[in-house]
């Protein structure tokens, strides 16, 4: 009933799953309340085609991460911070990266949990808030448990659910508009440039495109990886995106949620349940993953997936139902600008730089981790430290370009350059230690 899923090693070829599967996830991760509040907030800002062109710009920036960083993650059968102690981090920086992705994603989910947690208030409002906040955490705390499988059943449920009885509530709205008028219509809110949208698209699923493999360890071929990356987020982005602009002109609000959960009695329970069960459970999925990295990369305790995800969840669900999260959202911010550098340097080492490739391939070979990992790479860290404030000073001076696409690309070539000239190096090779038995 439990699936451990190979948390910090290789996902071996028979473990692994159909395209559709992933891409299923995939796409339950982008099918969400928050990607309707995303169009609304595109439509406030830009006319509809503003709108399509921000969000294609986005998803085409997203999906170029997910498929490179994601085809390392499928070769490899590496979770996303383990893979990065071969990909240019080394494995102190990985712990960075884990705590990072931990960090994120435990925001995430108590965010989600909060919105799961009001909406079935609003339809429910017998049980306190609060008290939906720990039923609704600790129930996808629950599932996490069982890992990538029972998330995939989970996806196959709640996709189809979601997309039709949200599809069914969007649709009673707009069919009072003329589709014509709703497209015509002028953003009407502060009006911003397309290059801030698609940067508003990019960032708000970058965490989700850095933790790739997380989710591509378990697909087959290079060939899925790409289906499954233009299936989801294409589908994603455009469908959920796009209607929420729509949405958004028609009501001339951007509280989009609220119509969308406006259906009340068993509806509107479906439709929240399914929104939201399929993107949270992968937010403790791989903030867990994350955490067991850090933990392992500098203490050498291996712990259980498990206990890591009840502690997890049990604590995100606890900040969600003392609403302590707002004060997270800064820090989210912070997160965001660090983040995309990333996978700039993890892309460009595996598959430019190259320098501990010939470890991953011998190994990979023997279904084993290497025998030895660098402890700090310090070019790396320069590189990233850097690409992340060009990222930032360039939101914030409006700078041209997409600032979370100036850092991703800054941080590669960056990296690239410093492959070339010799300077990617590792301070010290350690031994790879495996503890076998879990704690
Ligand atoms: N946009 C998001 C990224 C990651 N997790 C979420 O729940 N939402």
């Amino acid at each position: 009933m439990i699936d451990e899923d190979y948390p910090l090693e290789r996902v071996p070829r028979e473990a692994r799953y159909s395209w559709f599967n992933v891409a299923v996830q995939r796409f339950g991760q982008l099918s969400d309340l928050t990607q309707f509040l995303l169009g609304a907030t595109l439509g406030a800002g830009l006319s509809f085609w503003g709108a399509f062109w921000a969000f294609t710009l986005g998803s085409v920036i997203l999906e170029i991460v997910c498929i490179f960083v994601g085809i390392a993650g499928m070769r490899e059968g590496l979770s996303t911070s383990v893979l990065a102690r071969w990909t240019g981090f080394g494995r102190y920086g990985s712990t960075l990266i884990g705590v990072i992705i931990a960090l994120s994603l435990f925001g995430w989910f108590g965010v989600q949990t909060a919105v799961f947690a009001a909406g079935l208030h609003t339809i429910m409002s017998g049980i306190p808030l609060w008290a939906w906040c720990l039923i609704t955490g600790l129930g996808v705390t629950a599932l996490v448990l069982r890992g990538f499988r029972a998330m995939g059943w989970t996806a196959f449920v709640t996709v189809p659910a979601f997309l039709g009885l949200a599809g069914w509530a969007m649709w009673v709205e707009l069919s009072r508009h003329s589709l014509g008028d709703l497209v015509s219509s002028t953003p009407f809110g502060e009006p911003i440039t397309i290059a801030t949208g698609a940067t508003i698209v990019a960032g708000s699923y970058i965490i989700g495109a850095v933790t790739t493999p997380d989710m591509t360890r378990f697909n087959r071929s290079t060939a899925d990886v790409v289906k499954q990356t233009l299936v989801g987020i294409s589908l994603g982005e455009y469908v959920l995106g796009l209607a929420g602009v729509l949405l958004a002109y028609a009501v001339k609000t951007s509280d989009v949620i609220a119509i969308i959960t406006a259906s009340s009695g068993v509806v509107g329970v479906v439709i929240l349940v399914s929104a939201t069960v399929k993107i949270n459970n992968w937010n403790l999925y791989s903030s867990a993953l994350g955490l067991m990295n850090a933990v392992e990369s500098t203490i050498g305790v291996r712990l259980n997936r498990v206990a890591v995800t009840v502690g997890i969840g049990l604590l995100g669900s606890v900040a969600a139902a003392m609403g302590i999260l707002d004060a997270f959202s800064g820090f989210l911010f912070v997160l965001g600008v660090v983040t995309p550098p990333v996978a700039g340097i993890m892309v460009a080492e595996y598959f430019v730089v190259k320098r501990w490739r010939p470890v991953l391939d011998a190994s990979r070979e023997l279904g084993r981790l290497p025998e030895t990992e660098p402890a700090w790479v310090p070019a790396t860290l320069l590189v990233w430290a850097a690409a992340a404030l060009v990222g930032w000073l360039s939101d914030a001076y409006g700078w041209i370009g997409i600032p979370a696409l100036n850092s991703l690309i800054l941080a590669g070539v960056g990296y690239i350059v410093a492959g070339k000239l010799g300077l990617v190096r590792g301070t010290r090779e350690l031994p790879v230690e495996r503890p076998a038995v879990p704690v």
